[in-house]
């Protein structure tokens, strides 16, 4: 996809794990076998929780009625007997942190859950966005380790997955993390200690790695797994499952494990995939080679244009692995408001200090700020750069057309301000010499508590723009809206956008940042 587009923010979570511009999600399951949030104790494992969190939201899914999936109805259903556990309530309070008005919550779980694997060493599943978050629980379909094969069987089966993709997604789900005791007292018993005071007995004796021991442990006569060889045959489900035919795919799997792998990287995109039939998902959402992170327009107090932000070049070849950021030559090109480029309208975007880390490739930042003349203006800009200053320059110009960018609605965010009384004011600038501004708003999306559910929902209110006067450049008129806050909650990205339509145009500056000084 080009940028601008309404899966940037994903874009930037899938893409960077550390370092500068970390995305964020990673670091909640890095090494695999961490547990993140405060208070959760030794034995419980984030990576696990999630997949798992993953599975029984999309295991709402019913292929007659295209209803159901991965809908994040699972923060309605966590009360429910199989979903016992703190894991999910958890899991979903960490997801918050990235939800936006561009980011579903189901969008998150299943970013979640691709990340998870690749970092624990698992195939790599293509993601897409765009799913929909439900507003209320769906039915209670996930199955349940006492129940027999016959109703597994038919589960997955209505879920749309057949025989051969039940054992797959089984093995695929338990070969990371494990049972707990307090959770689950009629398969794991004797298993709580100081130590261990949830009581785990893992699947596997690695899992903490995304691999096919739980197939040749099963094959070999050694598996620990306690839904496998438990205590309690009536929980034994995988022991059920695993031999549903005859264990042709558990012995492949343990054979082979490329096979294993690519098997489910597959069968999880597809559970990942599993929507709403009323829901259109995006095209596979890849890292983009070179883009901007956080980059912004504004007007400063000397009146003259500011560009100033980051650029992001990721790429997976040697020569990207080999890169030091401080010796990549990067300069940017912009072109003025009518589209003219000039020898002048050129900067070097300087390399940031910190370094970031990818699970995809290589990934590297560079420092824009650079003053434009407001008289000029611009209208976008290009991006040339090498891994090296011996190696010849790349042309990025993002599709064609270069990284669109327009100066005719500018936040000021050094003006903006939170009020005594809970609200918020945004002051923006808006061009005056381009015709009669005929609307001008801030959108600000905010969190607003779901009855019933941990996660938040995010709604966008629409306040009007109120002309106040001049600015600091004779070019540009002075805006400002107030609007409510909304709940402070730890959940859910703030953003706002401001918008002015001028002889029959939209301008609009895209996702600014909460604003956190106070007035
Ligand atoms: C018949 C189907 C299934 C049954 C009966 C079942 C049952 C269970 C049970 C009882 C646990 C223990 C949970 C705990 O103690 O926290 C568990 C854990 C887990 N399940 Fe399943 N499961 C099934 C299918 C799947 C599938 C298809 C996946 C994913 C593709 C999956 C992923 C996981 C994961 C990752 C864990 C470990 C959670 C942790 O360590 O916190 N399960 N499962």
């Amino acid at each position: 996809y080009v940028w601008p587009s309404p899966y940037d923010f994903l874009e930037d979570a899938y893409t960077v794990s550390s370092g500068f511009g970390d995305g964020g999600i990673v670091d909640g399951v890095n090494p695999c076998s961490f547990a993140p949030i405060g208070g959760r104790l030794p034995g419980r494992q984030a990576a696990a929780e999630w997949l798992r969190v993953a599975y029984h939201d999309s295991a709402t899914y019913n292929i007659e009625t295209g209803l159901g999936g991965l809908d994040a109805s699972i923060g309605f259903e966590t009360d429910r007997p199989q979903n016992v556990g703190r894991s999910m309530n958890d899991s979903l309070v960490f997801f918050g942190a990235f939800q936006s008005k561009t980011s579903s919550m189901a969008d998150v779980i299943a970013l979640s859950v691709i990340l998870a694997i690749k970092n624990c060493g698992g195939p790599s599943i293509p993601f897409r966005a765009g799913r929909i978050d439900a507003e209320s629980a769906g039915p209670a379909t996930v199955p349940e380790p006492q129940q027999d094969l016959a109703s597994h069987t038919s589960a997955f089966a209505l879920q749309g997955f057949n025989v051969t993709e039940m054992i797959g997604l089984v093995a695929c789900g338990h070969t990371i993390g494990g049972v707990h005791q307090v959770d689950f007292p009629l398969s794991v018993e004797n298993a709580i200690t100081p130590s261990n005071p949830d009581g785990v007995v893992h699947f596997d004796d690695t899992f903490d790695s995304f691999d096919n021991r739980i197939a040749t442990q099963w094959i070999d006569g050694t598996s620990v797994d306690p839904l496998a060889v438990g205590f309690n045959a009536t929980t034994n489900s995988d022991a059920r499952i695993f031999a549903a035919d005859g264990n042709q795919t558990m012995e492949a799997f343990a054979q082979d494990p490329d096979f294993f792998s690519t098997q489910c990287g597959s069968l999880l995109e597809r559970m990942l995939n599993t929507v709403p039939k009323s829901v259109q998902l995006s095209e596979i959402i890849n890292p983009l080679p070179v883009k901007p992170f956080q980059l912004f327009l504004s007007l400063a107090t000397n009146g003259s244009l500011v560009l100033s932000g980051n650029i992001r070049i990721f790429d997976t070849s040697p020569a990207a692995a080999a890169a030091s950021a401080a010796n990549m030559p990067v300069t940017l090109s912009w072109k003025d408001r009518n589209g003219k480029p000039n020898a002048t309208y050129s900067t070097s975007a300087v390399a940031v200090s910190e370094t970031s880390g990818s699970l995809w490739g290589s990934v590297y930042f560079f420092e824009v700020n650079v003053a434009i003349d407001p008289n000029f203006g611009i209208s976008s800009f290009v991006v040339d750069w090498a891994f090296d200053s011996q190696l010849p320059l790349t042309h990025s110009d993002n599709g064609g057309s270069g990284f669109p960018f327009q100066d005719v609605v500018l936040n000021l965010p050094d003006k903006s301000c939170r009020n005594p009384d809970q609200t918020t004011t945004v002051f923006a600038v808006i061009r005056n010499n381009m015709g009669l501004v005929t609307d001008a708003y801030v959108d600000y999306t905010s969190n607003v508590n779901q009855q019933g559910s941990i996660s938040v929902k995010q709604v966008t209110t629409r306040t009007p723009l109120v002309h106040v006067g001049n600015s600091s450049s004779v070019l540009y008129d002075t805006y400002s809206a107030t609007f409510a806050n909304g709940p402070q909650t730890d959940e859910g990205r703030i953003t706002f956008d401001v918008v002015a339509s001028i002889s029959g145009q939209t301008y609009i500056s895209l996702n600014n940042p909460e604003v956190f000084a106070f007035c």
